[in-house]
């Protein structure tokens, strides 16, 4: 830890520690129910059950201490138990779990409102409204933006990803496995370029931001037209697309062109957001402000919570009734929400997430050049990745990124895997994971990139 973060404690000893071969006996048992009763379309990372979890380490219902590098794709950035959390969840529940905010309202809903409009990007009068997953967020942030300018295009970018629903669907890029087969998708969605600098590089492009936000905006402009455009939605560093970081002056030229067309700024920092990437928000940055941002995974210490939060004149602009939904702000969702707020502040968990990746990154990039299959190391914060490449060259190689992390696996290290191309390494810790499990976990995944590679 630096000295300056306060100390962590933990309820669990923050081991890694395997007493059974990967899966164990009672995982398997569980797989086999599994197999008779879940339907086989959701995938599981690891083949083990969880049974606890704290601070860095998954516990497993055979007894095996696996460190947790995935936090359950950037969710439990306070922990799987943070102690605050656990005990606002007990005591909102002893009073009521559920009156459905659109019938009877409760002052949880409204103090993180309160909290995430002071916390958000931006000085102006905002307002929030609260739901349940990622995917709903953005549903209505785009239901808000297509109201409010009374215009229907909405522009995603190149390795997107927002969601699971039809419209989420049709604004993510990846066909595999998100979209196969499940379509048609809803209509009035246009896919630009994004600024990807390791791979724009790579194909003789010009990788600065201003350039590369000028191709995506005179595609805009030919295809649509500015004054066609509700929105334009992007994350701030894309997540599931390969934890690609635009080239600075990328997203200030988007969101300066959308202020002059009258487009709404929309950034999706469901996976970049609550101190993920060293700040509050990513956007902040580059001093990005959106119109609208859309918020969920690491908000509420692992309930399921989401939110939009956005300019007061924007989402005051629907009727009433226009926004809502029976679970949305779910009372002991909100409760977790602001005692994970208050561990995140207490903790400084924006300044653990900067600290986290410069171990991180430093490690990487020592071995880079002795492994040869590094292409990329990138990220900001605690959201951190590489692209593994054939040596030489800039060929993604998703067998090798699959050996990575199931060799990870095989030594107590969960790690998950993303990208375009399959052969990104991403690395989302918990913020309270301490250094000597950091740095354990960081040992098995230099170990296990050198043996796949050999
Ligand atoms: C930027 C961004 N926007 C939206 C979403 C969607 O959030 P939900 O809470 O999963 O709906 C995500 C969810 N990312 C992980 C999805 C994993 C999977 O489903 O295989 C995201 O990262």
């Amino acid at each position: 830890m630096t000295a300056t973060t306060p100390s962590l404690s933990y309820r669990l000893p923050q081991v890694r520690n395997l007493v059974t071969a990967l899966p164990g006996p009672e995982s398997a048992r569980l797989a086999e129910r599994r197999r008779s009763a879940v339907a086989g379309g959701v995938g599981s990372s690891v083949p083990v059950y969880a049974a606890d979890a704290d601070g860095g380490i998954i516990v497993d219902v055979d007894g095996n201490s696996l460190v947790d590098l995935g936090s359950g794709i950037a969710v439990t950035s306070v922990g799987a138990s943070d102690p605050r959390v656990a005990e606002a969840v007990a005591a909102q529940a002893q009073h009521f779990t559920h009156t459905c905010f659109m019938v009877t309202p409760y002052e949880g809903y409204v103090a993180v409102a309160e909290r995430l409009n002071a916390l958000t990007p931006g000085d102006h009068d905002k307002r929030t409204v609260l739901f349940n997953s990622g995917a709903e967020a953005v549903e209505n942030a785009i239901k808000v933006a297509r109201l409010a300018t009374g215009r229907d295009a909405v522009v995603a970018f190149d390795h997107a990803y927002h969601g699971r629903t039809n419209l989420t669907m049709a604004l993510t890029a990846k066909t595999m496995p998100y979209k196969k087969d499940f379509g048609p998708f809803a209509p009035e969605v246009y896919r630009m370029p994004m600024s990807y600098p390791y791979r724009d590089a790579a194909a003789g492009l010009d990788a600065d931001g201003k350039a590369a936000a000028a191709r995506a905006i005179s595609q805009i402009e030919k295809q649509i037209g500015g004054d066609a455009v509700a929105a334009i939605i992007i994350e701030p560093i894309q997540g599931e697309g390969g934890f690609i970081v635009p080239a600075p002056g990328f997203l200030p030229a988007l969101a300066a062109w959308a202020k002059e067309n009258g487009v709404v700024f929309i950034a999706d920092e469901v996976q970049t957001g609550f101190a993920r990437t060293g700040a509050w928000f990513a956007c902040e940055d580059e001093g990005v402000v959106p119109d609208i941002i859309t918020m969920a995974k690491g908000i509420a210490g692992g309930m399921p919570l989401s939110a939009i939060t956005g300019r007061a004149d924007l989402l005051d602009a629907v009727h009433a009734g226009g926004l809502g939904g029976t679970y949305g702000g779910n009372p002991v969702a909100c409760a977790a929400a602001l005692a994970a707020l208050d561990t995140m502040e207490d903790l400084q968990l924006p300044a653990r997430a900067r600290a986290i990746g410069e171990r991180a990154v430093a490690r990487l990039r020592a071995i880079a050049d002795e492994v040869g299959v590094i292409g990329d190391v990138r990220g900001r914060g605690a959201m951190i990745a590489i692209e593994l490449v054939h040596p030489g060259t800039s060929e993604p190689d998703a067998e090798l990124t699959k050996a990575v992390a199931a060799k990870a696996l095989a030594a107590g290290v969960v790690i998950l895997t993303c990208g375009t191309y399959g052969n990104v390494v991403r690395l989302l810790p918990p913020l309270v994971i301490g250094d000597e499990l950091l740095d354990d976990a960081l040992t098995v995944l230099e170990t296990a990139i050198r043996e796949a590679a050999a």
